[in-house]
């Protein structure tokens, strides 16, 4: 990647993407809020890069040290971010009961090499019953994540969230339209909510969403923080991030004594077994399966994939079909 750039800044700088759209990036010095505009043409640069600009002012990508990763179908995967270090996955209080939205996640938060923490949003609007709940849900699905419980209205786990993004430290927020992301963003940025006005744009289906990507330098707390748009269709990551989500069912089926076992209803076989004895939960075993067909067949839309990944695939396609058919799940 060489780029002119045409803007007088000194050879050798490291200068950070802290704004993108589909034609042009804003460059800034470490913790400047001021950049200064370089159209992309076609440099696959992403929010949090690092570039490094050389004598005659083409400018260089630095090695990333993690990325949220969105794979596209047919295309290559888009990276939504870069360098982050703690990865917020955004949840509002009414979605978080919904465990599959809470496995997908973690499992983008796993494979993006930051640290995962769940945020529960819009607080205000639940009871402590509720709250209680989602956070036992949370514990069994994905244990290890820790969960911040915040509210914009109420101003309640602005401190604890801004503890976590100290100077040098970058975040970033996923999770679906709507869970309160820009709301998040400027909460945290120390912005009034209320003055919030973001550009918005139609998307593909005549849906409005935010579709700048944006780094914001977090006054009260030195770190920064990265917004992505909405994301429709949560990706879930590599199926082997799928498998640390899913770990104990990975273990049990790991520890299944039978080679190429449906694990469906055969005798001596260590998922039928937890199964029965009530261990593991079917619907949960149910999603370990379609979730991980589905990682398969992703790897094989981004490039990376071989038939043997796209049978692989198949085959937990079959499996799940075949689950939900004997147990009726
Ligand atoms: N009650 C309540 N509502 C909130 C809170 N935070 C955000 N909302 C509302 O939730 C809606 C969505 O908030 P946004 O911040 O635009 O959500 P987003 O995730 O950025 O959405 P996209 O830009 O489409 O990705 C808005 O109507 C907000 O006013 C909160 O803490 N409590
Ligand atoms: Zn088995």
């Amino acid at each position: 990647m060489a780029e002119t750039i045409d803007v007088a800044s000194p050879a050798g700088e490291t200068l950070r993407v802290i704004r993108i759209d589909r034609t042009a990036a804003v460059l800034a010095a470490d913790g400047d809020t001021d950049g200064f505009l370089v159209p992309l043409r076609g440099a696959e640069l992403a929010v949090g890069d690092w570039v490094q600009l050389d004598a005659e002012q083409s400018m260089r990508r630095l090695e990333r040290t993690s990325s949220v990763v969105r794979a596209k179908e047919g295309g290559a995967a888009q990276v939504l971010a870069a360098n982050v270090d703690v990865a917020f996955l955004v949840v509002s209080l009414e979605e978080a009961h919904r465990p599959g939205v809470l496995e997908r996640l973690a499992s983008l938060g796993w494979e993006s090499g930051a640290v995962p923490h769940y945020v529960v949003t819009k607080c205000d609007l639940g009871s402590a019953e509720e709250r209680a709940a989602v956070g036992s849900l949370i514990e069994t699905t994905a244990p290890g994540i820790p969960t911040s419980f915040v509210s914009a209205w109420t101003d309640e786990g602005r401190t604890e969230l801004l503890a976590l993004l100290p100077a040098g430290r970058t975040g970033v927020l996923l999770g679906h339209s709507g869970v309160g992301k820009s709301t998040l963003l400027n909460w945290l940025g120390g912005t009034d909510v209320a003055a919030v006005g973001e550009v918005r744009e139609r998307d593909s289906k005549g849906r409005h969403t935010t579709t700048v990507r944006s780094l914001r330098m977090l006054p009260d707390a030195g770190g920064s923080i990265v917004d992505t748009p909405g994301l429709r269709e949560i990706g879930m990551g590599s199926p082997s991030a799928v498998q640390s989500v899913f770990a104990e069912v990975t273990a049990l089926a790991d520890a299944c004594r039978f080679a190429d076992c449906a694990h469906v209803r055969d005798a001596g076989c260590a998922v039928t077994a937890a199964l029965a004895a009530g261990e593991l939960d079917a619907s949960r075993y149910r999603r370990y399966l379609s979730t991980l067909a589905e990682a398969r067949r992703n790897e094989g839309t981004v490039g990376r994939g071989t038939q043997q990944r796209r049978d692989k695939g198949r085959e937990y396609s079959r499996l799940a079909r075949e689950f939900r058919r004997v147990r009726g799940h």
